[in-house]
């Protein structure tokens, strides 16, 4: 109980969210109560020894009161008040007890090193410069004095007073180079902590950013993927009906700036129907995989398969005249005609119709041109299928 009160008393005050200033109060109080414990240590040595002028005493008393007062002032928040006042009284202190005796021999004279010292500690290097000159100053005012012979004649004697001043100045160095040690490792311990903390942090950040843009990567990706399955067909894996209308639009203002044609071929397998009738559905799903393989294979870079609806697909060909496309049309009608798609044993004949239609003969908008080859391809059906057919305006009167 009597050590927590003790605890608590000697302990500095701590201002939240005021870090440099806890530190100053920290280090003041620290000083002060060193001072006190040193001053109270002389008094007692110098009672002991029984030779101390009654003077020196009465100064003793006052500074010990005096240094309370700071302490008062450092708890109540006015750290500056008490950092100067701590500094101008500790040289005025020194350099009244060093005349009191009336020599500058005496011990008393060497507590202004610790004052340089004080100073230097709640000052920093400014303190240190300061403190040096003024200690300075006071010695060689207290030389003067005492060579003209302005101090009281001396009273000094070696004896208890000296032992307990010198052990308490060993006492305090050691202490204070300690405290200074302990605080320094405690610091850089910290700082290192600080240090591992943020790095680990950073580390942690780094892993983050990493899996964030993995998943970004991740999600791009999957949106390409997306994109791709909404414009292409999951049966053929040729274009589907949705891509047409972007892409077309963008063919035909290229046709029109190059001046060049813009060739629709329609195809249509024939009975198809027949097909899954006969073979079953799944053997129809064979025969359209089978026909757009052979139209990817018959489509240049730049040319657009698509499957248009059911059994039907559009060929675009870019700068292809309506003769070429023909030609190309009789191409893929006859290779078509050579395949031999074989289901369950059974060996299944595919035949194509062909309708063409070309930008700019037939046309300047591409829904025109397809509803044009549309019709060319149900000429060709209404022929007797498995031939091609260019739209002729004669023959389709609108
Ligand atoms: N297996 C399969 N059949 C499909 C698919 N899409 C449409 N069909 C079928 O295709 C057939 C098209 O029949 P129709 O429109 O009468 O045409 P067709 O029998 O080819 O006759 P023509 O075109 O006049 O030669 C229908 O039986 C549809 O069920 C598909 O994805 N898979």
């Amino acid at each position: 109980m009597l050590v927590t009160s003790i605890k608590r008393w000697l302990a500095p005050p701590v201002f939240e969210g005021a870090e440099e200033k806890t530190r100053q109060a920290s280090l003041i109080n620290m000083v002060c109560i060193t001072s006190l414990a040193f001053t109270l240590a002389v008094m007692v040595g110098a009672l002991m020894g029984g030779k101390t002028p009654v003077s020196t005493l009465i100064i003793d008393l006052v500074a010990c009161a005096v240094t309370l007062q700071f302490r008062h002032w450092l708890r109540s928040g006015r750290v500056v008040l008490a950092r100067f006042g701590m500094v101008i009284f500790g040289l005025v202190f020194i350099t009244a007890v060093t005349a009191d005796i009336g020599t500058i021999r005496t011990p008393t004279a060497a507590i202004l090193l610790f004052w340089v010292l004080m100073t230097g500690l709640i000052f920093d290097r400014r303190g240190i410069v300061i403190g040096t000159i003024a200690a300075s100053m006071a010695v060689l005012g207290l030389i003067v004095a005492e060579n003209a012979g302005w101090l009281r004649p001396p009273f000094y004697d070696v004896g208890v007073t000296q032992w307990v001043t010198f052990t308490a100045l060993f006492g305090f160095t050691s202490g204070l180079t300690y405290y200074i040690n302990q605080g320094t490792k405690s610091a850089l311990a910290l700082a290192r902590k600080e240090i591992e903390q943020r790095k680990q942090a950073e580390q942690s950040l780094k892993a983050a950013n990493e899996e964030l843009h993995l998943r970004v990567f991740e999600v791009q990706r999957l949106q390409v993927e997306l994109h791709e399955q909404a414009i292409h067909d999951p049966l053929t894996g040729l274009y589907n009906r949705r891509y047409l209308s972007d892409a077309l639009a963008r063919e035909i203002i290229q046709a029109k700036r190059a001046n060049s044609s813009l060739t629709f071929v329609m195809a249509d397998i024939d009975h198809f129907k027949f097909v899954n009738d006969s073979y079953g559905h799944l053997a129809g799903d064979e025969v359209l995989v089978q026909v757009a393989s052979l139209l990817k294979k018959h489509a240049r870079g730049s040319d657009i398969a698509c499957r248009y609806g059911g059994e039907e697909f559009l060929l675009v060909f870019p700068g292809t005249s309506l003769e070429l496309a023909h030609k190309r049309a009789e191409e893929i009608q006859q290779n078509c005609a050579a395949l031999s798609i074989q289901h369950e044993g059974k060996n299944i004949a595919v035949m194509l119709s062909f309708g063409v239609a070309a930008y700019p003969d037939h046309g300047q908008q591409w829904e025109q041109i397809i509803v044009k080859a549309d019709k060319a391809l149900y000429q060709s059906k209404c022929n007797g299928r498995n031939q091609v057919t260019i739209f002729r305006d004669e023959e389709f009167p609108t």
